[in-house]
């Protein structure tokens, strides 16, 4: 079938349902989705992920939730039982293991065998195909709370089957940003298509009275890629999810440091979101917007990784974000152990309440920042639909092609890799090589700029060794790197 954005029909996507079911022994437990509709109708509305979004956006209120995934089902249901009460989570994750994420169900078998042997996870998260839909709606009728599917996965067919069929009401992903950062060699026509599937499932719900949530993973690589670049990437997830008839999205946006670009970054990311699914007539969707903490390299010293997690936690309330993905003191070595994993959460939501009644003032600085994310967003947006002759789904693929979409620091073969950032003066990620992007020259102007001024205060050239400083400096205790 020809890559276009476009719903796909009732037969195409029961046709390829028989399929995906049958990927896995766990598929064949779901075969009646009217079954799962109506089981996921069941769900009491106040365990409604998207519901308690919607409900927190119009109360201007800012959720925590963290990320968390073992192995097996008592272990993973005590740690988010934890996470929900000790930590006083509002949302919950259900983070999914790697090899679940690479469709390795087999290699998920032998992880659960060694985990029940040795009495710990030997997996790095929970494998959801594996338990099935008996194992996931044990897990969601044991709490109290909204849970989501948190992964990597750029084939989630058969994942965001089973989730929602055990009344789980959100799904983290998309055919980019489940693609790009993740993988090595996956073309994008291909997770494209299979995400446009779990996006039209997403719908499917929906039409029959479940609200679910779907969240384009913002951050991408979490590693300096500028907000306009992330953000129209959400933008794009967001429409073709609108395609398929999704109502519910929550768009999200990765702390890149400079609390007022970040501030910024989220305002144009909200404002441009509700623009282009106007423009593109969705005009009864639900958008939401989520903050994920820090992800880059983390301090190791406890004291300093809760400084970073605050520091995050600041902005998010500044700028009144829907939700907050919230980091851990254990982030620099690994896993989280559940009281870790609740002290990020503690500490989050402390600096929320202390910041509840507060908001961010519009200053000069901040609209400043928001007009040149959005001018950026649109040239790259204008160009992918330039691309795509009018067909987003296919502009996305020559886009990459072009590197008109260019992520940096990506694993994928499939991104230009020309895009260079750098961080200006005051820690703000610039452009240090535009590549392919086709800015006007005013934004490639003040992008080179604010990095000669940089580099002028820092008696240094511009060039590629700002951008080799800035990878190492948070985890060094410093956010803008500086030249040894
Ligand atoms: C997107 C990457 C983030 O996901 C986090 N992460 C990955 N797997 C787990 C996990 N199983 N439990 C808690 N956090 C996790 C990781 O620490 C990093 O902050």
């Amino acid at each position: 079938m020809k890559l276009e954005n476009r719903r796909l029909s009732n037969e195409e996507f029961m046709t390829i349902r028989e399929e995906v079911l049958n990927t896995w022994e766990t598929g064949a437990a779901i075969k009646d989705l009217q079954a799962n509709i109506e089981y996921a109708k069941s769900v009491p509305r106040e365990k409604n992920f998207a519901l308690k979004l919607q409900e927190a956006k119009n109360n201007k209120q800012v959720l925590t939730q963290p990320r968390a995934g073992v192995a097996l089902i008592s272990e993973h249901l005590n740690l988010l039982k934890y996470l929900s009460e000790e930590g006083e989570a509002d949302l919950l994750p259900t983070t999914v293991d790697s090899y679940t994420r690479q469709n390795r169900y087999e290699n998920c078998t032998i992880g659960i065998k060694e985990s029940v042997r040795l009495n710990r996870s030997m997996l790095n998260g929970f494998p959801v195909v594996n338990h099935g839909v008996s194992g996931c709606r044990k897990i969601q009728e044991s709490l109290d709370k909204p849970v989501q599917a948190r992964h990597g996965t750029p084939d989630a067919r058969l994942l965001s089957e089973i989730i929602h069929a055990s009344g789980w009401t959100s799904n983290e992903g998309g055919g980019i940003s489940y693609n790009i950062p993740y993988s090595k060699d996956v073309p994008l026509e291909r997770t494209i298509k299979d995400w446009q599937y779990c996006d039209r499932l997403a719908a499917i719900y929906e039409e029959h009275g479940v609200p679910i949530n779907r969240e384009p993973f913002g951050p991408l690589t979490g590693t300096l890629v500028p907000p306009s670049m992330s953000n129209s990437v959400a933008i794009i997830e967001a429409l073709l999810a609108a395609e398929q008839g999704v109502k519910h999205i929550t768009v999200g946006y990765g702390q890149c440091g400079n609390q007022i670009q970040d501030i910024a970054a989220i305002k144009a990311l909200e404002q441009q979101t509700d623009e282009y699914l106007l423009r593109y007539g969705y005009r009864d969707t639900v958008v939401t917007t989520v903050f994920h903490q820090w992800m880059g390299g983390f301090p190791k010293d406890e004291s300093k990784a809760y400084a970073a997690i605050s520091n995050a936690s600041v902005t998010a309330a500044m700028a009144k974000v829907t939700k907050v993905i919230v980091k851990t003191p254990h982030e620099a070595f690994g896993i989280p152990t559940k009281q870790a994993n609740a002290n990020g959460l503690k500490c989050t939501k402390m600096v929320l309440n202390l910041l509840a009644d507060q908001k961010s003032y519009m200053s000069k600085k901040l609209s400043e920042q928001i007009q040149i994310i959005k001018e950026e967003t649109k040239c790259i947006l204008e160009a992918v639909f330039e691309v795509g002759d009018g067909d987003l789904a296919r502009g996305v693929v020559e886009a990459f092609k072009r590197g008109i979409l260019d992520i940096p620091f990506a694993p994928s073969i499939h991104t230009a890799n020309k895009l260079l950032p750098a961080r200006d003066h005051y820690g703000a990620v610039r452009y240090l090589d535009c590549g392919n992007i086709p800015f006007t020259d005013e934004l490639k102007a003040y992008n080179r700029r604010m990095l000669e001024k940089r580099a002028k205060i820092q008696n240094r050239p511009v060039d590629f060794q700002m951008t080799v400083d800035d990878i190492f400096a948070v985890s060094e205790g410093k956010l803008v790197g500086k030249p040894e």
